[in-house]
């Protein structure tokens, strides 16, 4: 029996999201929190005959609470998406829902997995860590930021560059840092399979790639010109990472993936520090998946000189943001 709650689940990214969650038959029970729409969403979405029974919930009579009680796993894309000209940090903004979800989480299902898909990633997964610690209900094993996008598309990219886009699903490029611009550093040098030297040895190309890699989010905000950013592709990865994460704490499945986690999750983390070169509290690591959450927190492993100067870049932009999300102060609630 698991129970999921998506956060935001009428919105571009939650409804897709929703569905596919609603597809996934290890999940029993699927809650739909939002501030608008989400009855009509569970309604529809309750005609579907899977295992999962569907509600809906909106903010009336503590309904974020009453949708979170009992969860085992949250996803969160609740909050403003870009439009053209904006980045990530500009999102900010979001930062007071996060705040306002992770209390109603750490009233209501303190030992739930969260899956923060909410924008700037980078940032706002310190604001749900700061909110859980003041509750007492901080377990790091258990908040994720989600960048499985970016390792999507690090595959769909590679393998058309590679001529074997055919082969998308094939390939395993992780995709570690954080979840915006150079923050964003794909280890082509770890593809699996491997990306033949001549590509990787061609600058040009290489560099093509990376820069796809790092903004392919911008390539969706400019071709949906004002009206969002990702949202199916998103959707996708968010249900794929979620089915990860049930699959290690219900069915025993282990797995590696790349999530951005505090690295004092697991004693791991220190030597991911070590690698990096700083003592950056968050960062997106190779994270063995298990019963608990983050059960062991693996290497960086060997990277090449090009890596490692985009290492140095990726680090030097996350330390402000993650600064960013520790300090924010939550406004007091409304009486
Ligand atoms: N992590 C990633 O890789 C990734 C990828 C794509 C988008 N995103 C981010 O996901 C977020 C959502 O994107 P979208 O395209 O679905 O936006 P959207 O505007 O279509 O949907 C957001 C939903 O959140 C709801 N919402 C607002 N305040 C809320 C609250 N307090 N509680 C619950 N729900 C609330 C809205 O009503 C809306 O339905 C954005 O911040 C976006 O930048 C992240
Ligand atoms: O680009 C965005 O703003 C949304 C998301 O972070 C993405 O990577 O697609």
């Amino acid at each position: 029996m698991v129970k999921a709650v998506v956060a935001g689940a009428a919105g571009g990214i939650g409804q897709p999201l929703s569905l596919l969650l609603k597809l996934n038959p290890l999940i029993t029970e699927l809650s739909l929190y939002d501030v608008v729409n989400s009855p009509g969403v569970a309604v529809d979405l309750s005609h579907i005959n899977t295992p999962a029974q569907v509600k809906g919930f909106l903010p009336e009579n503590n309904g974020a609470e009453e949708a979170l009680k009992g969860a085992d796993i949250v996803v969160i894309p609740a909050g403003v998406p870009r439009k053209p000209g904006m980045t990530r940090d500009d999102l900010f903004v979001n930062a007071g829902i996060c705040a306002t979800l992770a209390q109603a989480i750490a009233n209501a299902a303190p030992k739930a997995f969260i899956l923060v898909i909410s924008n700037p990633v980078n940032s706002t997964v310190p604001v749900f860590a700061e909110v859980l610690k003041k509750s007492g209900a901080y377990d790091p094993k258990r908040l994720f930021g989600v960048t499985t996008l970016d390792v999507v598309r690090a595959a769909t990219f590679v393998s058309s560059v590679v001529g074997k886009p055919l082969d998308a699903p094939k390939y395993n490029v992780p995709v570690v840092g954080g979840h915006s611009g150079a923050t964003i550093l794909p280890l082509l040098t770890q593809s699996e399979p491997q990306i033949p030297a001549a590509i990787l040895n061609d600058q040009a190309k290489r560099d093509a790639l990376i820069k796809r890699i790092q903004f392919g989010g911008d390539e969706v905000v400019e071709a949906k010109n004002g009206g969002g950013s990702a949202t199916l592709s998103m959707a996708q990865a968010g249900a794929h990472f979620a089915n990860l994460v049930i699959q290690a704490a219900f069915a025993g499945k282990t797995t590696v993936v790349q999530s951005y986690i505090d690295l004092e999750a697991a004693p791991g983390g220190k030597g991911v520090q070590k690698e990096i070169g700083s003592d950056l509290a968050y960062f997106s690591v190779n994270v063995e998946l298990g019963r608990d959450g983050v059960q062991n927190i693996l290497p960086i492993g060997n990277i090449d000189d090009q890596e490692k100067t985009l290492l140095a870049a990726a680090v030097k932009e996350l330390g402000p943001s993650i600064e960013k999300g520790v300090q924010f102060t939550p406004a007091p609630p409304k009486l």
